[in-house]
């Protein structure tokens, strides 16, 4: 498989405060590849960076053997981009918001209909609905039938599914799963890790640093330590005790239970249990579990801490 996505070095600062931090990262031909990270991680300035609408301090990035400096003009016409906010013309209706994008990029929506077509027949009955009255997941879809409406190669997706329902999240997926089986190479900014396993590779960003890249299953894959899931009647006081065990590694909320890794290679659920109890605990429970991206993220930025 051919890289289609090659990144090197990459810094940008916005009046000294650094965003990105010599970004490394490449992304294959046909991809499904997802940048995983929290607010301020960096996603949206390596996004526009790519859609050649941010210049670089440092580094190089190519898409599809052009460079996004030089080559921008010949980028921007192989490139589908939709941006974090809301990107269409609230005032135009659905139909003439998709027929004005198809004008802009000199196509007809006839021409392309076969790629948006199972996207585009959601929205048909609000046709000549104003863009701007859509529901937050309809809105979603019809930015991406404009963003796909000149069949591009590539497809950049800032964080796309932000205050969307867990329904149009998942529906969104499958979509964006139509389009890599079209052939689209992908990339996504997602601040929710558990979209990371929707993903064929993932990176994991934070304070504009690349933490790790691998497919989901591999990053778990490589948890450095056993993961226990806590919890009890008290979690709060669980959770003071358990950062005072001199051997806790890590310790923390998890929904409704703590995430605890020890400093000991072997299995410790019974001495912890033993603890907890000499702390006066008497209802709490220790599981050994599979760790998830969210636990690895926490993991790695311990260590880049
Ligand atoms: N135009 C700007 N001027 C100053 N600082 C900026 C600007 N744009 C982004 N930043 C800062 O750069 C860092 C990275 O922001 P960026 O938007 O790239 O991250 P993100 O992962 O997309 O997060 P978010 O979802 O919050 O946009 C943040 O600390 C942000 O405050």
């Amino acid at each position: 498989m051919n890289t289609y996505i090659q990144i090197e070095q990459i810094s940008k600062s916005y009046q000294g405060a650094r965003a990105l931090r010599e970004v490394r990262l490449e992304v294959q031909e046909g991809e499904l590849f997802g940048l995983i990270g929290p607010d301020g991680a960096g996603k949206t300035s390596l996004i526009r960076i790519l859609a050649t609408l941010l210049l670089p301090d440092s580094g190089t990035a190519r898409m599809g053997q052009k460079d996004v400096v030089r080559d921008y003009l010949q980028i921007r016409k192989r490139l589908g981009y939709m941006p974090g906010k809301f990107s269409l013309y609230q005032d135009l209706t659905v139909r003439e918001n998709l027929e004005l994008f198809a004008t802009l990029f000199g196509t007809t929506i006839r021409e392309n209909y076969g790629l948006i077509k199972d996207i585009y027949v959601q929205l048909e009955p609000f046709n000549k609905r104003l863009a701007g009255k859509l529901s937050g997941g309809m809105k979603q879809k019809l930015a991406l039938c404009c963003a796909l409406i000149h069949r591009p190669e590539v497809m950049l997706l800032d964080e796309p599914t932000t205050g969307v329902d867990p329904v149009s999240r998942k529906e969104f997926w499958q979509m964006l799963k139509g389009l890599q089986k079209e052939g689209i190479t992908l990339l996504v900014s997602t601040p929710y890790m558990d979209e990371a396993k929707l993903c064929q590779r993932v990176a994991l960003i934070q304070s504009g640093q690349i933490l790790q890249t691998d497919s989901p299953e591999g990053i778990t894959r490589q948890f450095p330590a056993r993961l226990y899931a806590v919890n009890g009647k008290d979690n709060y006081q669980l959770l003071q005790d358990l950062r005072a065990y001199p051997y806790a590694s890590s310790v923390f909320s998890f929904g409704e239970d703590i995430h605890y890794t020890d400093e000991r290679e072997e299995d410790i659920a019974l001495q912890l249990n033993e603890y907890l109890r000499a702390k006066g605990h008497t209802d709490h429970q220790v599981n050994p579990i599979v760790p998830s991206i969210e636990d690895c993220f926490m993991e790695l930025m311990k260590q880049s801490d």
